[in-house]
């Protein structure tokens, strides 16, 4: 469904993605993730055609088989109310703060089909119902500065699937959100893709989220596809000495971190190891810390030789070995 090879983006002299080749077949989803700076915004910003217009894109990028690159802007605004939608980390600056989230709605809902503004009307209460909004037909009526993060961000979902793209780019979709509803917008952008078998590209620097909604990852480093995979074989025998680090600096390896981690376990252990990327994959303590779980968490250290230090989660530590999760 979406093709792309040779992708080239440069700004001024500066090459800022070079992608060879990234494919996401029809309905499945991908996540995006590299450190700050990796090109991921970069790359998500060329599909949909809203890159800076400093940057020069070149190579191929095709969904469902038509060549995206090179289409004038007006060609490209009708892909991204038809084929493509875009949601991004900030709902409020792609909202129109002078118009009543109820008209964005329905207008989006009318440049992909020809309805009257009633039946639009209608359509998108049903819509903002779905997306899960409550008392959708009294928010209509609110302007976008009246809602909450959340709800803005159910809203710009709401807006970018009322064509019912065959490809929804999310860039850090619930990095600006409070942690108690950053789930519910996770869960909404699973149920969506699958009930209409929408592909999803989501953007993310944090493997944990990542993990609760993709089903395949590709690691970007330095405008580079590091590795692609399957999301828990990249996770759990990363290939790339970089995903290895990006692995490290993930709160619980990949797991989601926050509440979710409040309560667990780890010991910590210290040891001199060899270089990064030196040894097997996994543990190099295994055994040493006395337990043996299945998905030890044991993280490699960053960089160079020891000594480092590892935070283990280990849910049979003893009580003595016991530390609140959020506080390292
Ligand atoms: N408008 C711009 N003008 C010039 N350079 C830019 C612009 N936007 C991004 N860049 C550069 O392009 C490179 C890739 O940036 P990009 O925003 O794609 O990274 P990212 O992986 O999405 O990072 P983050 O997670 O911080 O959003 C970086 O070197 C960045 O400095």
């Amino acid at each position: 469904m979406l093709e792309i090879r040779d992708l080239s983006v440069r700004i001024g002299r500066h090459q800022v993605v070079a992608i060879d080749e990234l494919t996401l077949a029809s309905g499945d989803r991908m996540g995006l993730v590299g450190e700050s700076g990796s090109g991921k915004t970069m790359t998500a910003m060329s599909i949909a055609g809203l890159q800076p217009r400093t940057a020069t894109v070149s190579g191929s990028i095709r969904l469902n088989g038509r060549e995206l690159l090179g289409l004038d802007p007006a060609a490209m605004a009708e892909v991204r109310g038809t084929d493509l939608g875009v949601i991004f980390q900030d709902p409020l600056r792609a909202l129109n703060p002078t118009m009543r989230v109820g008209k964005q709605v329905g207008e989006a809902i009318r440049l992909h089909q020809r309805v009257s503004r009633r039946t639009a009307r209608e359509q998108t209460v049903e819509l903002l119902t779905r997306v899960g909004l409550d008392d959708a037909g009294r928010l209509v009526g609110r302007y976008p500065h009246q809602l909450s993060g959340g709800q803005r961000q159910r809203v710009l979902i709401a807006t970018a699937i009322a064509c019912e793209p065959i490809l929804l780019i999310a860039d850090e979709p619930t990095t600006a959100l409070d942690v108690t509803v950053q789930q519910g917008i996770l869960d909404l952008l699973v149920e969506l893709s699958t009930e209409q078998g929408m592909g999803l590209l989501f953007v993310s620097h944090d493997l944990g989220v990542v993990r609760t909604v993709t089903s395949s990852i590709s690691v970007m480093y330095g405008g580079h596809i590091a590795e692609t995979g399957p999301v828990e074989s990249v996770i759990q025998q990363p290939r790339h000495r970089y995903t290895e680090a990006l692995i490290a600096a993930s709160p619980g390896r990949g797991e989601r971190a926050g509440p979710a981690q409040h309560g667990r376990r780890f010991r910590v252990i210290e040891g001199t190891v060899p270089p990064l990327g030196s040894f097997p994959s996994g543990c190099p303590f295994r055994g040493r810390c006395g337990h043996e779980v299945p998905d030890c968490a044991m993280a490699p250290p960053k960089t160079g030789p020891g000594p480092h230090v590892f935070r283990c989660w280990n849910p049979t530590a003893p009580a003595g070995d016991e530390v609140d999760a959020r506080t390292h």
